[in-house]
């Protein structure tokens, strides 16, 4: 049987585009459907590079603040909301341009318009009035995820946004309230703090981040506190008025009792996690087999229920992060190829949080790693202050590592990284060397031999290494 494609795949973000350029450059016939205007999904167009691109513009504004202490006088002056979002805009399109290019440099068709599976091996697109049938013999989901709504609190565009519109605010907000304590809501909240905008987060719990090791969730709220965020921790939010009134409950963390509070609020960013895009006719219709909250079922190759039907990327569920799509788009494009592949290792994927200060949490934390049953988990924490390059930027951090016994054994050799967390500045740029630790399961003595150049960041993770193999160099 002769089909139009080799492979076809709906959605062009990073899942979606990732695997395209691996399966044209196995030699696949590929063509990607994509329903916006743009390739690059919501990592391009909407989440990763524009938040990116503003928090590069708070570190800006952070430095000039801080020249005083090198004895600069540097000011700032004001703040142009619209050329700082058209210059967002412009990295923006600058990156979906490349991408474009590399795309079709690598002859792979980007065909626009909404594409839906009919049946394995049968494809339809339809854009505006023109609808036509495609085949392939592989076809790869890749239809993303959206931001979650928050009952009661629908998104208007205009005083209740979610991070879509907080993207593209023309105006600089004199205060916002943001409901959420993960990944978004930290990062907008650095990036409008450091414009000048009053920022009060609303968390359910007592800290960010309430899933992550407890060291670094508490330098990343103190740090936060200190460059001038309000957290409002136990609340929730119960009404906003039109006037932009922000009404909320803070619950006693020992009673339970709750007091009500309110603040004035230009803006309301919601951002209490994503959903998938896989809420359309046609997954049914097609018998693909979601989870209770949406997400496509796979196996561990990105195989669905259907046959030579794949999905990669947020649809399927996970951590829903960028390079965690890149590694599942190599493992399906391989597999489809008929190349030995590898597997997807959900538990070392690095989750960073960027700011004024990073937060990186990759494998287990101590009490994890417990509970999954390591023998002899040791926990080794050291703050960043010793480190020069950290007191030079007037930063604070912490590095926390967690090891545990390879085998059972109590030999010094049999000693493993099992999880590495980290708080501090370009803490993110670690997250590779601290990744490949834990994944090669580097005999913690070995890693500790580890040379990081002097005087850098990267001694941070270097310092904590050694103290955990028991030979604290420039810590206590
Ligand atoms: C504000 C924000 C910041 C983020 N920052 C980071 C970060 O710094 N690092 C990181 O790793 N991750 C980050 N993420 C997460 C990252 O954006 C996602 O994990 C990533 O985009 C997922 O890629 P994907 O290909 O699965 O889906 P998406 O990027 O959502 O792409 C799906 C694509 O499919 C298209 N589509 C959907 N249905 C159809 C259809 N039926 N027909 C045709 N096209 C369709 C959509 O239009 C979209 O273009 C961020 C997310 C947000 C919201
Ligand atoms: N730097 C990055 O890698 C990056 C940046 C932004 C977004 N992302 C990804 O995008 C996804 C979405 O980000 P996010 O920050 O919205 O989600 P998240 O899952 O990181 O955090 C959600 C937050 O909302 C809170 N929450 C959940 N339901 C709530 C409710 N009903 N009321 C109040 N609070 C509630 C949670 O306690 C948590 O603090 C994440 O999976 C994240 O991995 C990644």
């Amino acid at each position: 049987m002769s089909f139009d494609y080799d492979v076809i795949v709906i959605g062009s973000g990073p899942g979606g585009y990732a695997t395209a350029l691996r399966t044209s450059e196995l030699g696949l016939h590929t063509a990607v459907i994509e329903m916006r205007d743009e390739v690059g999904g919501t990592c391009l167009n909407r989440g990763c590079i524009p938040t990116k691109a503003y928090l590069t513009a708070a570190h800006t504004l952070h430095d000039a603040k801080r020249a005083h202490v090198w004895g600069l006088d540097i000011s700032v002056n004001a703040v142009d909301m619209s050329a700082l979002k058209a210059a967002k805009d412009k990295t923006v399109t600058g990156v979906v341009k490349g991408l474009t290019q590399h795309m079709k440099a690598r002859s792979i068709d980007i065909i626009h318009g909404e594409g839906s599976l009919l049946a394995p091996h049968q494809v339809r697109v339809v854009d505006g009035e023109d609808a036509r049938e495609l085949s392939a013999q592989h076809v790869v989901l890749a239809t993303g995820s959206r931001p979650a709504e928050l009952d009661g609190f629908p998104v208007d565009g205009e005083r209740i946004l979610s991070s879509d519109e907080a993207l593209d605010l023309t105006e600089q907000p004199e205060s916002v309230v943001i409901v959420g304590a993960g990944a978004i809501a930290l990062e907008f909240a650095t990036f409008w703090n450091s414009l000048g905008t009053q920022v009060t987060v609303l968390l359910r719990k007592d800290a960010p981040l309430s899933r992550w090791d407890s060291h670094v969730s508490s330098v990343i709220m103190r740090t936060m506190k200190r460059e001038g965020v309000h957290f409002e921790t136990h609340s929730h939010i119960t009404s906003v008025a039109e006037d932009g009134t922000v009404t909320y409950a803070v619950a006693n963390a020992k009673t339970g009792d709750e007091t009500e509070k309110t603040v004035s609020a230009d803006k309301v960013l919601i951002a209490i996690g994503r959903v998938p895009n896989t809420q359309a006719d046609w997954f049914a219709g097609a018998g693909i087999d979601l989870d209770e909250r949406g997400f496509i079922r796979t196996d561990a190759y990105g195989r669905t229920n259907l046959e030579d039907v794949w999905a990669v990327g947020d649809a399927t569920g996970g951590l829903l992060l960028a390079h965690e799509a890149f590694e599942q788009a190599l493992t399906v494009s391989e597999s489809i190829a008929g190349r030995s592949t590898h597997v997807v290792d959900t538990r070392t994927i690095p989750q960073v949080v960027y700011g004024i200060i990073d937060a990186v949490s990759i494998g287990y934390t101590a009490q994890q790693a417990e509970d999954a049953g390591f023998e002899g988990v040791e926990e080794t924490v050291v703050p960043q202050l010793s480190n020069p390059r950290v007191a030079m930027l007037g930063a604070n951090g912490t590095t926390v590592l967690v090891t545990a016994l390879s085998d059972g054994s109590d030999e010094k050799a049999a000693r493993i990284v099992v999880g590495v967390h980290m708080a501090g500045p370009s803490a993110s740029e670690l997250a590779g060397a601290a990744r490949e630790i834990i994944q090669n399961r580097i005999p913690l003595t070995d890693a500790a031999n580890a040379l990081f150049a002097h005087p850098t960041l990267s001694e941070t993770l270097g310092e904590t290494l050694l103290k955990a193999d028991g030979r604290p160099l420039n810590v206590r």
